[in-house]
């Protein structure tokens, strides 16, 4: 029996929580989109990532609901459903249509929304998200390219767009211990509320949660919750050192993609290029010129093999990012510089590069699925959710960023670690 299947609505959110797994000793293999149903595998955990933040509701249902039915085909005692700890998403969902399809499924009527992962500074209070003590609306997410959040209260988020109604267990519960939490779900239930948003504001508050929900069929949140959950299965922690190994990334020619628009992506592509050589990715040229990705390439493979890896980015701030929009539409926009990412990766990983650090989900996911790598282990954390992965049938190593993980050097850190 499989103790975890995680359904992930992105890459960087799936090696995010399948990171925490490892470091938790918890033996966890990641795959890229629904697996064969013929694919074997013997892990403590396994990580399903998707694409489905921000694509068609409907889509994103179907997908999960493939990805659920592959999990319980290997008798998964519990099912986590991993979105964003910004809570990334529209009136229209993914979040609230995914995880109301998955409690049909599963013929559960009850789950917690907790999208929190302290140690990254994402906090819940009173049912409101804050980023870095800053509430979710006023943080650098209003801006988002592709879902600003310009709220940051996770009951009225979660019932716009899905089909129950919220409540939230409060702080001073958590600091009671599980057993109190337990009878706040339980009290919640009772009113006929579907989802508890629960208040999380350091490590003790994700141990309490991570007991409280240990026989939930579904839990949904961020990693903070699995981190919790992880530290209660104490029967199953291994040595997490040895559960990183077959992740390790091995020398090798590094690249650095970054398509994230973040504050903070925006904080480490400015420290990197101080030092490593550098190059913008023009959107013009990515929707109109098809040979763009190869003159890419070109500057890419003329850059010295020495020294810090050379970094293309299309990386901007929340001004010239509206400016763009205005001017090609947002999804166009983002399109064609993902697919700019996902051509380049491809040409430089035909050229011998074989160390991918990408900044940004959806890039990310982008990234992956055009290097055509569908499984990774996992290996040692490069900063908080942030594990070096090693994928299962290429020698090819990642470091796939979420957009506001990691310090002002992250992009150096990633390189030190891989020596
Ligand atoms: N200069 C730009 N103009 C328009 N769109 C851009 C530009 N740079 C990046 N994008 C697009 O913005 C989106 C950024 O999303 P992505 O998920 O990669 O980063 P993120 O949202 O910061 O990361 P995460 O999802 O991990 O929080 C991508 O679709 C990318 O192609
Ligand atoms: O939870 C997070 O913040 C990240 O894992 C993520 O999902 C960003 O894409």
């Amino acid at each position: 029996m499989m103790r975890l299947g995680v359904i992930a609505d992105d890459f960087t959110g799936a090696t995010d929580i399948a990171g925490f797994l490892v470091a938790n000793g918890l033996r966890t293999i990641q795959l890229n989109d629904v697996p064969d149903a013929a694919l074997r595998v013997d892990a403590d955990a396994v990580v399903i990532s998707l694409k489905t933040r921000s694509c068609d509701p409907a889509e994103a249902v179907r997908q999960s609901l493939a990805a659920l039915d592959w999990l319980r085909a290997r008798d998964c005692r519990q099912f986590f459903f991993k979105y964003c700890s910004t809570f990334d998403s529209t009136p229209r969902g993914n979040i609230g249509p995914v995880t109301d399809a998955l409690l049909d499924a599963l013929g559960e009527d009850f789950t917690v929304i907790c999208p929190v992962l302290p140690v990254n500074g994402r906090t819940i209070y009173c049912g409101h998200l804050f980023v870095n003590g800053v509430p979710l609306d006023e943080s650098g997410m209003r801006h988002h390219p592709v879902t600003p959040m310009t709220d940051s209260n996770v009951m009225r988020l979660m019932e716009a767009q899905a089909r129950g109604k919220a409540g939230n267990v409060p702080a001073p519960v958590l600091d009671q211990g599980p057993e109190a939490v337990r009878q706040a779900l339980e009290a919640l239930r009772a009113q006929g509320k579907s989802y508890a948003v629960l208040d999380a504001l350091n490590d003790r508050h994700l141990e309490v949660m991570g007991q409280a929900v240990a026989d939930m069929t579904l839990v949904t949140g961020g990693s903070g919750l699995a981190d919790g959950m992880a530290r209660a299965w104490t029967e199953l922690r291994g040595d997490a050192a040895s559960a990183a190994e077959a992740g390790k990334p091995r020398q090798g020619r590094a690249i650095v993609l970054s398509g994230s628009c973040s504050q903070m992506t925006n904080a480490q592509v400015a420290a990197y290029r101080a030092a490593a050589p550098s190059l913008l990715v023009e959107v013009e040229r990515c929707i109109a010129e098809p040979g763009y990705a190869d003159e890419l390439a070109e500057w890419v493979l003329a850059q010295p093999i020495s020294g810090p890896a050379p970094l293309v980015y299309a990386t901007t701030d929340p001004e010239k990012l509206k400016e763009i929009q205005a001017r090609f539409g947002a999804a166009e926009a983002s399109e064609a510089v993902e697919r700019v990412f996902g051509a380049l990766a491809q040409r430089l990983r035909d050229a011998g590069f074989d160390q991918f650090i990408v900044a940004g989900g959806e890039t990310s996911g982008v990234v992956t699925q055009s290097l055509g790598i569908r499984g990774f282990h996992i290996g040692p954390q490069i900063a908080p959710g942030v594990p070096w992965v090693r994928a299962v049938e290429a020698p090819i190593s990642l470091a796939l960023k979420s957009g506001n993980f990691g310090a002002e050097r992250f992009f150096f850190d990633a390189q030190d670690i891989a020596g």
